[in-house]
């Protein structure tokens, strides 16, 4: 290991974590949580869902690809803090272009490593998430906790103020392929208004495969400007923090279930936000479903789907009224994993079918979207 400095990770309940510093130095805060995905790191710390969140990855050997410009589903790190058993010392990839250490640097993210991941990923799982604070500057274990102590808890907080965009944007590209790179298709059949609650960018890449141009619009855009766009279609996104926090946001939803006559899917906290806003209830997992490996089954088909996951609440099933049915869940814990609306062209999936990475299990869902919106043009 090179000559590292130390760093200690300190959580609420009063346990820590000696390590050693990885990435910039100082403080970063947050609840921490773990993800079982074994590959895709730079996804994750990229993944607006993180904001407010320390990341612990249980995969034990981290950074042996690298970084570059183009695996990323934002604009740069969006996760407070990462935690990982070891960081490799080298890497190596075709596509890579500097270590993942020098990206964490140069967006100042803070990472401890060498910490025994397998047992605070067990000790998460029992206790339920917990906030906690990684620091290369105060070793002071006792100071480290009370400043774990005093991070806001994660249950209502909006955090999609923070991640949204500022200004409207259109997206071109399709998803990654080899020998090609990100795609560029022309004639793009059909347009969707994409609200950017932390939207992730293979979502709109899915979208652009499916013949659909994405117009992204900030959180707050009021639904009669989105409804001005004159979109075929709405697409509601993925996103941070507690869904029943974002008030605005199931407000807007509302109306535009009761006005927009075609076709709205919405993934994660958009399926949350959506089933909010047509009366249902959210509340918090203890340690949520965050990983590539999380098997959903379809109710309709029966096909069990591996599913890539990052969520921390989840709608409550007693709660879901009439116009709404469940159409998938989770066979890990029977959680709702998906909903439909029963009279209009409205559904939406807990879990992420642009899974980046993951398996292309649920991408058919991108494609039912593009039917609805096909069969609803025009009318
Ligand atoms: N990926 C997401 O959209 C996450 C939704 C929400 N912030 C949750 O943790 O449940």
């Amino acid at each position: 290991m090179l000559n590292r400095k130390p760093a200690i990770l300190a959580l609420e309940d009063g346990s820590y974590y000696e390590g050693y510093s990885f990435g910039a130095e100082g403080e970063a805060y947050g609840e921490v949580v773990f993800t079982t995905s074994m590959t895709g790191y730079q996804e994750i710390i990229t993944d607006p869902s993180f904001k407010g969140q320390i990341v612990t990855m249980t995969c034990p050997l981290i950074g042996n690809v690298g970084a570059n410009r183009e695996d990323v589903e934002s604009d740069g790190p969006k996760a407070e803090g990462f935690v990982v058993k070891e960081i490799s010392e080298i890497y190596s990839n075709w596509r890579a272009e500097k270590s993942f250490e020098d990206y964490l640097k140069e967006y100042g993210v803070v990472g401890i490593c060498e910490v025994d991941t397998r047992d605070l990923t067990k000790k998460l799982r029992s206790v339920g998430t917990m906030r906690g604070v990684i620091s290369t500057v105060d070793l002071d274990v006792d100071s480290l906790i009370s400043k774990a102590r005093s991070i806001p808890k994660m249950e209502g907080l909006n955090l999609v103020d923070e991640v949204t965009c500022k200004e409207p944007y259109e997206w071109e590209l399709g998803t990654w392929k080899p020998g090609e790179g990100y795609t560029k298709p022309k004639n793009l059949r059909y347009s969707v208004v994409v609200l950017d609650f932390g939207v992730r960018y293979n979502i709109l890449r899915n979208l652009v495969d499916v013949g659909i141009k994405p117009i992204v619009v900030p959180a707050k855009t009021p639904p009669e400007d989105i409804l001005k766009l004159n979109p075929d279609g709405i697409f509601l996104s993925c996103g941070p923090g507690d869904p029943a926090a974002v008030t605005y946001a199931i407000e807007t939803i509302r109306y535009l279930i009761a006005t927009f006559k075609k076709p709205i899917f919405g993934i994660c906290l958009g399926h949350q936000l959506t089933a909010l806003a047509m009366g249902a209830s959210t509340y918090k997992l203890k340690f949520g479903h965050r990983g590539a490996n999380q098997p959903v089954k379809n109710k309709k088909t029966g096909r069990v789907e591996i599913t890539a996951q990052n969520h921390g609440f989840a709608v409550d099933e007693t709660t879901i009224p009439d116009d709404l049915e469940v159409t998938h869940y989770s066979l890990n814990d029977k959680t709702v994993e998906g909903l439909k609306h029963k009279t209009k062209p409205i559904f939406t999936v807990q879990y992420h079918p642009e899974s980046s990475p993951g398996p292309h299990d649920s991408r058919y869902l991108f494609r039912e979207f593009e039917k609805l919106i096909s069969d609803y043009k025009g009318r």
